[in-house]
């Protein structure tokens, strides 16, 4: 019934790697030239069944001058995300919950109630994931945002009521964006109802039939709802799905709520990469290490995939606000570990020094449990724009290829144009229309570009030495990550007294055993065995004298004489840049 847990072996998640022999099939070339492409590289001993990592594979596409596109051996393709629209009383909700029906086991044992507006539905052996977006307000700023959320739109029609001000507020949206579509004429079972004359209509408001699939459906009734699927199906087959499963898991938040024993809950929608218990994520301000993933139907999993709808608890600092994306914060870890790698193997000279970086790089890729790309994440904050200017073509390469093989995963480095010469006027207007960055190796600037270069503050740099050059973008790549927090303990304290029949108006008595505890700071319940009863902020703090307190917390939860109360800070975190380069 719950399809939509990850079904598959959990190594095929864990293991981004493709074989030598696998890869050629991939590519369509023999195994034999990957193979010399991959002894060429000296990076370590290779045959047919070698497990090969992105960045080898990428030496090879590089090789076969096939591009930068990583094959797609991790790409897998991921549930359509579905969204229905229409004018208020026209019957959306109605529609979700039919389908919903179709679908879920209600009232299974052992599943924790809660209400989440979207899910998944199982067609013809397909996965199908529905979503109520909140509103038209919100999905037309997600859309706005240039960020993609759904993938196809049930617009729904009332037939007795024909088209309405929200119906063509969608049917605007739809065109605009160009959104895959199926227009659900609805209340057929109303007599009513007159399908040719809101057809008509729709045609009026510049909704081409003919060109959009359409069905009369009965949302109350359930009437042709099959068909509907199917054409949402359809639909979906021509849209790209692919998502990249060894990638770092990023997404949208849908919506949030609060329960007992969880604490904050957020109703996420990954649409990469696996997340799992464990998982650190963040969302603007706020960051979640995934204690629980709840799936809509309220079964308990370890891990979830892309598309599909789950809510998780585990939030720290708040909760994120719907409609935002999150990421996976991981790459804090991953940064830590990229400043490690020599710096004096950043000297660059050709090919030999070339594959001594890469050999690094790779050996540092090896030790993470996933290779990450950031496919999609372009031209927004998490990509840094440079044009680069060199005086010499071979300066001109090496500053090229620090800075394209090199940038570390989730944030990218894009390099717009790389000419040699001074940064002139042109280079200056660029740069202020890309939001780039000028990084100038050993060059001037021209005399009619300084005055917009310091009017129109485009940032620029520039230097003799390549080390400088790299130590200004490792600290612009650093400006543009999330902050880094580490947790401080403040204090601990035992449970003296607390209330029986679990009521919340009554304090927890506690007396403090170590450091202190003050209101300002976070608070969490462990148990004896470990578990986390409760994390968060405290309510009606109040010291008592010396070192007993009372305290409550907005939620219930079965406390225990032997729970231990943790008082701890969020501390923000001096970051080490990543690429300490050593200028001796
Ligand atoms: N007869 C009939 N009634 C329907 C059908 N679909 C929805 N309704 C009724 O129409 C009314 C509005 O339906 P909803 O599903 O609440 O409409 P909605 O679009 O979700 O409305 P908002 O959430 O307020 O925007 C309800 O009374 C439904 O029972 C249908 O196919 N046939």
């Amino acid at each position: 019934m719950h399809s939509h847990v990850i079904n598959e072996p959990t190594d095929l998640y864990s293991q981004p790697y493709v074989r030598v022999l696998h890869l050629a099939e991939k590519l369509q070339v023999s195994p034999k030239k990957v193979l010399s492409i991959l002894i060429n590289t000296e990076i370590r001993e290779y045959n047919l069944a070698t497990k090969i990592f992105h960045s080898e594979i990428k030496l090879v596409t590089d090789e076969l001058g096939i591009g930068q596109s990583i094959p797609s051996v991790l790409i897998t393709r991921r549930p359509p995300i579905v969204s229905v629209m229409g004018h208020v009383d026209h019957g959306k909700t109605t529609l979700l919950d039919s389908l919903r029906n179709t679908n879920v086991a209600e009232n299974e044992p052992g599943l924790i109630t809660q209400h989440v507006s979207s899910f998944v539905v199982k067609f013809e052996g397909r996965d199908v994931t529905f979503i109520d977006t909140p509103g038209h307000a919100a999905f037309a700023g997600i859309r706005g945002r240039g960020a993609k959320i759904n993938d196809i739109t049930i617009l729904v029609v009332d037939c007795c009521e024909g088209v309405q001000p929200q119906t063509k507020e969608v049917i605007r949206l739809i065109k605009e964006f160009r959104i895959p579509s199926v227009v659900a004429l609805n209340k057929i079972d109303k007599d009513e109802a007159n399908i040719e004359k809101t057809e008509q209509e729709l045609q009026e408001n510049g909704l081409e039939l003919m060109n959009i699939p359409s069905v009369q459906i009965s949302a109350l009734r359930g009437d042709n709802l099959d068909i509907l699927m199917r054409l949402v199906v359809t639909e979906s087959d021509g849209v790209n799905l692919d998502t990249d499963l060894g990638g770092n898991p990023f997404g949208f938040i849908l919506e949030t709520s609060k329960a007992r024993y969880l604490g904050g809950l957020a109703t996420i929608l990954p649409l990469r990469g696996i997340a799992r218990l464990g998982t650190i994520i963040s969302s603007g301000r706020t960051l979640c290490r995934i204690k629980a993933i709840l799936l809509p139907s309220g079964e308990k999993v370890k891990e979830i995939g892309p598309g599909y709808p789950c809510t998780i608890a585990g939030w720290r600092q708040g909760l994120p606000n719907p409609g935002l994306k999150f990421i996976s914060a991981e790459k804090l870890v991953d940064a830590k570990r990229m400043a490690k790698v020599p710096a004096n193997l950043w000297v660059l000279e050709k090919n030999k020094r070339k594959r001594q970086i890469l050999k690094k790089l790779f050996l540092a890729e090896k030790s993470r449990s996933a290779v990450q790309e950031s496919v999609e994440i372009r031209g927004n904050k998490n990509t840094l724009c440079v044009l680069l200017k060199s005086d010499t073509e071979g300066s001109k390469e090496a500053l090229e290829t620090i800075l394209t093989s090199t940038s570390p995963e989730y944030l990218k480095i894009q390099v717009f144009t790389s000419t040699i010469g001074d940064i002139n006027l042109t280079d200056v207007r660029h740069a202020k229309a890309l939001k780039a960055h000028i990084l100038g190796f050993n060059v001037g600037i021209h005399r009619d570009a300084v005055s917009l270069l310091t009017s129109s503050a485009v940032p620029y740099f520039t230097h003799n030495v390549v080390y400088q050059i790299i130590n200004y973008v490792s600290e612009q790549l650093d400006k543009m990550l999330p902050p880094d927090y580490v947790e401080e303990r403040i204090g601990m304290a035992d449970i003296i007294s607390f209330p029986s029949g679990l009521d919340l108006r009554v304090p927890l008595e506690c007396e403090v055993t170590e450091g202190n505890f003050d209101e300002n700071y976070s608070f969490r319940v462990i148990s004896k065995s470990g578990e986390i009863k409760y994390d968060g902020r405290s309510q009606d703090f109040e010291l008592k004298n010396g070192r007993n307190f009372n305290v409550r917390f907005p939620f219930l939860a079965d406390y225990e004489a032997t729970d231990k109360i943790e008082c701890y800070d969020l501390v923000l975190r001096k970051r080490k840049l990543f690429w300490q380069v050593n200028t001796e």
